[in-house]
């Protein structure tokens, strides 16, 4: 698509995400006084945070026309993003043909975008997220049912813009980077069929459970389409979205400061998915098939077996990390992998945690199997979310090392009822006055989950 819009003090920002403070920043700095004004939805706290960790590029300069707003408690929709996201729809619909609408976006502005299709409460949104997360729902398919229920996801806010110009800029917090996805797409024209949400509640058998308002709405979608073809009626959006930045920067980032500390690198995926206690398990492992290899040992547990039939990991890849590592520490160096994507957790317990704790929590009950073979090498892990919250905790996530569980075990804590119980948080909190936590605070940005183990020989 080619349009163009002239530059002309006609620029309108609109942003919304949990990493978008940095963002307006960076465009008040560029535009300077081309920005009339706008509206940002951010979470709540997070101006304060930046401020007190020093952050101050990333804070927005004052402007009378622009305001700042908190909502969105624990990354749920509520009443302040609501207000917010009305606001934002008024000025979207305010807007000429000769403005310009710029638009950042993050993970979290479907939280921080609120506005449910009528009949649909606020309440109920949050009710059906609840229960789509609560059964290992993807973020994908998350999104795919807002697109449908919500007037500014789905291309909505472009859609309220009119004829003004559209540019998005976009942070991505899912893998494979979908733009129609991330914020539940509000300036990308929606290509899925309101059938595909009907499709995601029974392949998640949730079905009965999502409240009565949201099926009304998503059958009424279907009915109306049903006359069409292949694809739903599609609104004809005139917008330019681009993708800045994803995880693999931060995990390029990542593996060069581990370069630089001396370590051997190996990036085993940036789109690591699936249930969060299996990623943990296959870093563990990982561990157990290098030190495997190093001591040239016939291994009692056979932890490359493991990666192989429990995980389905390739030959090809277990070897070329083992290699690699292998090759390291043979020669006295160190040996760091890296992982980065976005996990699932089927919540089987009602305790408090996060992906990232049940990560850290798996992989030490696996080097805890193992500590008979692991117990000359120094092992970490560290599983955190970059937005700096692992779920509803006040922590990013967590790290595990090879004495934890150990360690628990003479503290009198059983590290599997926490983990049955999705309690990592506690678990991690207790044992050793929670020096295992990994505590950043809101970090203000937003790309995923990432995982780095590190594997060196004891000295
Ligand atoms: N007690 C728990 N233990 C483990 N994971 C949990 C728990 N409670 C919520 N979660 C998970 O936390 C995730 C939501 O966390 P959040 O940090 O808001 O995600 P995101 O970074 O994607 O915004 C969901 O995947 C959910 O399953
Ligand atoms: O980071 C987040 O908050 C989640 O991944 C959801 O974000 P999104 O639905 O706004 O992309």
């Amino acid at each position: 698509m080619f349009f163009i819009c002239r530059l002309n003090r006609n620029v309108h920002v609109i942003a919304a995400g949990k990493a978008v403070l940095g963002m307006v920043r960076a465009t008040q700095d560029v535009l300077g006084d081309h920005i009339v004004g706008g509206i940002a939805s951010v979470p709540y706290g997070i101006q304060e945070t930046l401020k007190k960790s020093g952050k101050w590029e990333m804070i927005p300069k004052e402007q009378s026309s622009f305001q700042i707003c908190e909502g969105a408690k624990n990354n749920a929709p509520d009443t302040n993003s609501l207000a917010t996201s009305k606001k934002i729809h008024d000025l979207a619909t305010s807007l000429q043909g000769s403005d310009i609408m710029l638009t950042l976006l993050s993970g979290g502005g479907s939280a921080l975008l609120p506005l449910p299709k009528p009949p649909i409460t606020l309440e109920e949104m949050r009710e059906m997220v609840a229960i789509m997360v609560k059964h290992a729902a993807t973020i994908s398919d998350v999104n795919t049912v807002r697109k449908h229920t919500e007037v500014l996801k789905g291309g909505g806010l472009a859609y309220a813009a009119g004829n003004a110009s559209v540019i998005s800029l976009i942070l991505s917090d899912i893998i494979g980077d979908p733009i129609d996805k991330i914020a539940s797409g509000p300036t990308v024209t929606d290509f899925s069929k309101p059938e595909t949400c009907m499709e995601i509640f029974r392949d998640l058998n949730v079905t009965d459970k999502i409240p009565k308002s949201i099926i009304k709405v998503v059958e009424n979608e279907i009915s109306e389409f049903s006359g069409h073809s292949a694809l739903p009626v599609i609104r004809e959006i005139y917008a330019h979205n681009v993708i800045v930045g994803n995880n693999k920067l931060a995990v390029s980032a990542a593996n060069k400061a581990a370069e630089a500390l001396g370590y051997r690198t190996f990036v085993l995926s940036t789109e690591l998915c699936g249930e969060a206690r299996d990623i943990g398990e296959i870093f563990a492992f990982f561990a157990g098939a290098i030190v495997d290899v190093v001591s040239g040992d016939k291994a009692k547990f056979d932890s490359k077996q493991r990666l192989e039939d429990s995980f389905g990991i390739s030959e090809n890849v277990i070897n070329c990390v083992t290699s690699l590592a292998a090759s390291a520490l043979k020669y006295g160096e160190r040996f760091c992998m890296l992982g980065a994507g976005e996990t699932v957790v089927n919540l089987k317990g009602n305790g408090k945690g996060g992906r990232n704790g049940e990560i850290a929590l798996s992989s030490a009950l696996v080097f805890d199997l193992l500590s008979e073979k692991l117990r000359d090498y120094d092992i970490n892990i560290l599983s955190a979310g970059t937005d700096g919250q692992d779920g509803p905790t006040e922590s990013a996530g967590a790290f595990s090392h090879t004495h934890l569980i150990q360690e628990a075990k003479e503290q009198n804590i059983d590290a599997n009822t926490y983990l049955e119980n999705n309690d990592t948080f506690h678990f991690f909190q207790k044992v050793s006055n929670g020096e295992n936590l990994f505590v950043t605070g809101m970090t203000g940005t937003n790309v995923m989950d990432l995982h780095i183990m590190t594997v060196a020989r004891k000295s």
